[in-house]
């Protein structure tokens, strides 16, 4: 358990838990030949992890593109709702989307390598800030007084994500597992109402993804933050998971809590294999 009560939410959803956060529905986005989502709809539910999984090239990135903006569905739409009425995601920027507090990590490490890892969360927090340049630039008044509680917060980040030792380090010279956390810790700092984590695992040894499951999860329990996760390791999936939606070739093929979902005949046909039948065994 964490030591000591934190002073700021870190979700940045009103939602009530067991509302609908976004609904994607009939999203349908090609590549010339290549159909990376075709007629994908889902739901994600407010305070769930909810994992996409699917094998390489099953539109797992893709459909975690099109809700943050970094691509626009050919098809379908994307709507997600705040305690501000729902928005409608496809098509949108993505620091609009950001805006309205959808935030995500990447496959590959999207840090500033040179810059401390407390620098790389307070640029996290940069969304939040609104202080006029005047007053910036002198700092006095307002803009003291706002730079100090996004320190507080960005310094709970640090204590929840057990970074505290390295936080005046450049992230360049981090081992890779914690240069993820960190990127997790940015993207918490945003106080997201929708988490979005592509392969948060993908690279790290068999520790290292146990560290980072335990940090989501106290990211999820602790902060109620709802999480969209990819993610290949079966055994972390059907662990963490509240919601597991199974992609291939764009299309659904299942989408269900886990238990339901690794024993369904066309995910271990379709792509889980011999580690689906492992996972069922245990
Ligand atoms: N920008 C792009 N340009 C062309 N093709 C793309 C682009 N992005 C994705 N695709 C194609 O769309 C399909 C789905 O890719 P996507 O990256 O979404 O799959 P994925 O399930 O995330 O795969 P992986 O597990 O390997 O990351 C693939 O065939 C991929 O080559």
């Amino acid at each position: 358990m964490i030591p000591r009560a934190y002073r700021h939410d870190l979700n940045g959803s009103r939602l009530t838990p067991g509302e609908t956060v976004v609904e994607c529905s009939r999203l349908s986005l090609g590549f010339g030949g290549v159909q990376a989502l075709d007629a994908v709809s889902l739901d994600v539910v407010q305070g769930h992890i909810h994992s996409v999984i699917g094998p390489n090239g099953a539109g797992k990135s893709s459909l975690l593109n099109c809700v943050s903006g970094l691509y626009r569905p050919q098809q379908g739409s994307i709507t997600l709702h705040t305690d501000r009425g729902p928005h409608e995601l496809a098509g949108r920027p993505p620091h609009r989307i950001a805006r309205l507090g959808v935030a995500r990590s990447f496959q590959n490490i999207e840090l500033f390598s040179h810059l401390t890892v407390l620098e790389n969360l307070m640029l996290g927090r940069h969304i939040h800030m609104s202080t006029a340049l005047l007053p910036a630039l002198l700092w006095f008044g307002p803009a003291r007084r706002a730079e100090i509680a996004h320190r507080e917060l960005v310094e709970e980040v640090i204590d929840l994500l057990d970074i505290q030792e390295v936080r005046n380090t450049p992230v360049g010279a981090l081992a890779y597992g914690i240069q993820k956390r960190t990127e997790l810790g940015r993207a918490l700092c945003m106080q997201p109402g929708l988490l979005l984590l592509d392969e948060p695992m993908a690279g790290m040894n068999a520790e290292e993804k146990e560290d980072m499951a335990r940090f989501i999860l106290d990211v999820h329990e602790l902060a109620g933050v709802t999480v969209v996760l990819i993610e290949h390791d079966m055994n972390v999936v059907m662990d963490i998971s509240d919601q597991v939606t199974v992609l291939d070739f764009g299309r659904v093929i299942a989408d269900g809590p886990p238990a339901e979902v690794k024993r369904n005949p066309d995910v271990i046909a379709a792509y889980l294999g011999s580690a689906a039948s492992e996972a069922v065994e245990q």
